[in-house]
């Protein structure tokens, strides 16, 4: 074996920077911005290129962001996967949404008995958890079974999409109820409530005790719901629409979803059918695609299979991998990167950090990469360990907050704690491949429809940066291919650990 060759074989880490995105740099580029001279070095001094994480590249929508699902689940698979958004619009455009039979079984029902359709969902056109126009097809499926009581309960959202932007969306679900001649906007929440994912049921609460029983502030406008709100239309507060009461969940009445993407609903939804439930009253429900509830959700959309990818493969050939992530992106290195799998093979380790207390991401851009940082650097000095994977968070979940001098100091902790898993990497004779699972920090501002510059906290289009720092001197270094995707990363990690891309890649090797 050559000298390159073997800098570039034998046990390794794949280190997932969320949200580290490339674009040219700008005041609003806290990438950029940012002072990060082992990243800098990482992108100039080692074979590196730029993948695309966003659009019909990975699976999504032409045209539409990244996200942390989509991600690591093409990281994982090596190739890209159909995602929810992309299978929820393909239904819609064949007319098989509208006509699915669970649906009409449901809306038949719920017209013959003259029960309420309470329609659940994030009002916005972010395409990471929901899309607004996904209401227009249920309306008018609704409309079609002459389902004659229909209540939208809608989430408002502010991360996804530009803050301040909720009353054009809500302007929106009143525009697609009158095209269909049926539904009312029957209560308001943002989504700060209504999907939080972090076990704060007090939150959740709120949302369960504004649809399910009607309780929220009484407003006359979806205006004045907005107005009310003093924390942006993330923290908008429970509003009522309608007459007290009149928009309560009743026994029998039916429940539709319409998030497609699962992970910020499902506290919520297990939340509302356990308190319908605990209150003798039962619903039909369904949801748009698939839940991970515990309750078991009948979908309109079913997922795509996403098997035979890097754990598959991994487990296949005995390799033992250690997976590292804080609390916000632990199942992206586990669940998501192994295809929404929730089985953990016998050569897989799997280290959740937490911290304590609830999370304040401007006053601690840090959050715990002190704490990840110390688990990878333990698990990269095993000898029993081929593959690391892990995810540093900060760059992302810190970018998420809009907060431009906060995301800077995400960007400057990440580039530190990268330059002590480079050091540790070299100390034990390991490769390392860094790569973005989508953009992020380096766009923090959007244009409002008004033309003004809004500070906006969520992904981009942007391409990742790829890099492969050899775990010796490699010379000459190869020069990696200009046209890569995500789909890469799991042939290339198996070459690198000795192995063949996975026969259901279609990713290629990028040495
Ligand atoms: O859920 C969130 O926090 C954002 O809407 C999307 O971010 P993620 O895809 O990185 O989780
Ligand atoms: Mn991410
Ligand atoms: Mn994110």
């Amino acid at each position: 074996m050559s000298t390159s060759e073997a800098a570039f074989a034998g046990p390794g880490i794949l280190l997932v920077l969320d949200g580290w995105g490339h674009a040219p740099a700008a005041d609003d580029n806290a990438l950029a911005l940012a002072h990060t001279p082992v990243l800098d070095d990482l992108v100039t001094r080692f074979p590196s290129t730029l993948a695309d994480a966003s659009g019909e590249a990975v699976g999504l929508i032409a045209g539409t962001v990244g996200n942390s699902e989509i991600g690591h689940m093409v990281i994982g698979a090596g190739r890209p996967l159909p995602y929810d958004s992309l299978l929820v619009q393909q239904a819609i455009d064949d007319g098989t949404l509208r006509t699915h039979p669970l649906l009409s079984t449901v809306l038949t029902k719920t017209a013959a008995t003259g029960r309420a359709l309470h329609l659940i969902g994030l009002c916005s056109d972010g395409q990471i958890h929901a899309h607004v126009d996904h209401l227009g097809d249920l309306l008018a499926a609704a409309a079609a079974h002459q389902v004659s009581r229909v209540f939208i309960h809608a989430i408002t959202d502010g991360r996804d999409v530009a803050d301040g932007s909720s009353t054009v969306y809500l302007e929106r679900v009143a525009a697609l109820a009158q095209r269909a001649g049926t539904g009312q906007i029957a209560t308001v929440i943002g989504r700060g409530y209504a999907m939080d994912k972090a076990g704060n049921l007090d939150l959740t609460e709120q949302a369960v005790a504004l649809v399910a029983d009607g309780q929220g502030a009484a407003v006359s406008s979806v205006q004045q719901a907005v107005a009310a709100s003093e924390r942006g239309d993330e923290w908008m507060p429970a509003s009522v629409l309608t007459s007290a009461g009149q928009a309560a969940i009743a026994d029998g009445d039916a429940v539709v979803w319409f998030n497609f993407r699962s992970d910020r609903i499902q506290q919520f939804a297990d939340a509302l059918i356990e308190h319908l439930a605990a209150s003798g009253r039962s619903a039909d429900m369904l949801s748009l695609a698939q839940y991970d509830t515990r309750a078991a959700i009948p979908a309109l959309v079913e997922r795509a299979d996403a098997s035979g990818g890097l754990a598959d493969e991994l487990s296949a050939a005995g390799l033992r991998s250690v997976r590292i992530a804080e609390a916000e992106k632990f199942e992206h290195v586990t669940y998501y990167v192994n295809g929404r799998d929730a089985t953990v093979r016998s050569v897989e380790e799997h280290v959740r950090i937490t911290g304590e207390g609830k999370p304040d991401y401007i006053a601690r851009p840090q959050m715990n990469l002190d704490r990840v940082t110390a688990a990878v650097v333990e698990a990269i000095g095993r000898t029993d360990v081929d593959l690391v994977i892990a995810n540093l968070a900060n760059i992302d979940v810190v970018g998420h907050t809009g907060h431009l001098p906060a995301t800077v100091t995400a960007c400057e902790a990440t580039d530190a704690a990268v330059g002590q898993i480079l050091e540790a990497a070299r100390d034990s004779g390991r490769w390392l491949l860094a790569v973005g699972d989508h953009g992020n920090a380096e766009t923090m501002t959007k244009q409002a429809s008004d033309g003004t510059a809004r500070a906006y906290g969520g992904h981009t289009t942007h391409p990742v940066p790829l890099v492969i720092v050899p775990a010796g001197t490699a010379t000459p270094a190869p020069v990696l291919p200009k046209s890569v995707t995500l789909a890469d990363v799991a042939p290339t990690v198996l070459h690198l650990l000795g192995h063949k891309p996975g026969s259901a890649m279609t990713g290629r090797p990028l040495l």
